[in-house]
């Protein structure tokens, strides 16, 4: 099939899945890109081959064969699926070509997901005692979350200085999993899509940052984003919060405002464990 110039040839894993119908619907009404190929849990590896790019879109124990494929056949790569904790991530590195290749690791597509983690991020250093409850559909195989276990990464690299967060009886199954010292708790209910709740117990306060995904129609955004990134990313990088200016707006009355990145509440001031 004839190309246009700068076309971006897109092969989607995953293809019948509900992640990767939607994936390549998107890549289908965007400019620019086109799907070349559309594998399932029955394609030949060697059917991406001519893509530019692979969206990958499938399960937790498969990904790193299809990734790891792509990347030595110099695709880039547009991951989607669960399962890319910082080890899987480490071990991928090594092998992707900076120069040349690049994989974009994207553990939730959703704005408002993507907020909320990194709000959690900003959180993380006013409070020891720092829990994640994550529910979704009954038909989702892996646990915990992709999106909760990238939290509580970005959770544990905030307080990098301060160390691990207070798990008292955490040996007990009951107490979850822990990533990055915190527990975190899994549920898996019909009517439920996807929901995120990290909850910071403080000194007569609890703070909840609260996120739910209704329908699929979350991720469309993201997911625009993210193609048009992943045309020319490079090496190895984790999550759309990247990709997104996500500063405080300038406040107009120069008396409060804070440049981005410094201190934005007087609780900052009083705080203990900054
Ligand atoms: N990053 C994000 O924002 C989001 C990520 N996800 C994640 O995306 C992943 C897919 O979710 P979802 O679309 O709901 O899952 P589905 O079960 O709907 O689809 C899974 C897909 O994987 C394919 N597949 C299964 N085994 C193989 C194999 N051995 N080789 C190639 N393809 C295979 C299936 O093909 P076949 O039909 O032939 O079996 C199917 O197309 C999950 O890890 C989920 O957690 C989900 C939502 C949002
Ligand atoms: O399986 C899902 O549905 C989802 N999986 C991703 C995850 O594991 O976090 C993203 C989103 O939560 C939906």
């Amino acid at each position: 099939m004839q190309q246009g110039p700068g076309t971006t040839r897109v092969a989607v894993a995953g293809a019948t899945g509900r992640m990767g119908r939607l994936a390549s619907r998107i890549v289908e009404e965007t400019d620019g890109f086109e799907l070349v190929a559309s594998l399932g849990s029955s394609s030949e590896l060697d059917e991406m081959v001519g893509a530019d790019l692979l969206v990958e879109f499938t399960l937790p124990q498969v990904s790193p064969r299809l990734v790891e494929f792509a990347v030595d056949h110099g695709i880039r790569v547009l991951v989607g699926t669960s399962g890319w904790s910082s080890e899987r991530v480490e071990s991928l590195r090594s092998r992707v070509d900076k120069a040349s290749g690049g994989v974009l690791i994207v553990p939730n597509f959703s704005i408002g997901s993507v907020i909320a983690s990194s709000i959690s991020a900003m959180a993380a250093r006013y409070f020891d005692s720092i829990e994640i409850v994550e529910a979704h559909h009954a038909g989702k195989i892996d646990s915990p979350s992709g999106t909760a276990v990238r939290t509580a990464e970005l959770i544990g690299a905030a307080r990098s200085e301060l160390g691990p967060v207070a798990a008292p009886h955490a040996d007990q199954r009951a107490r979850g999993q822990q990533v990055a010292s915190i527990p975190i708790h899994s549920l898996r209910l019909q009517g439920v899509h996807a929901k995120q709740d990290v909850l910071f117990g403080g000194t007569g306060e609890v703070l909840t940052i609260s996120h739910e995904t209704l329908a699929p129609t979350a991720y469309e955004a993201g997911i625009r984003i993210a193609l048009q990134a992943a045309r020319t990313t490079r090496g190895v990088s984790v999550g759309l919060d990247r990709l997104l200016d996500l500063r405080p707006a300038p406040v107009k009355d120069a008396g409060t405002s804070r440049p981005p990145g410094g201190e934005t509440s007087g609780q900052a001031a009083t705080a203990t464990t900054p």
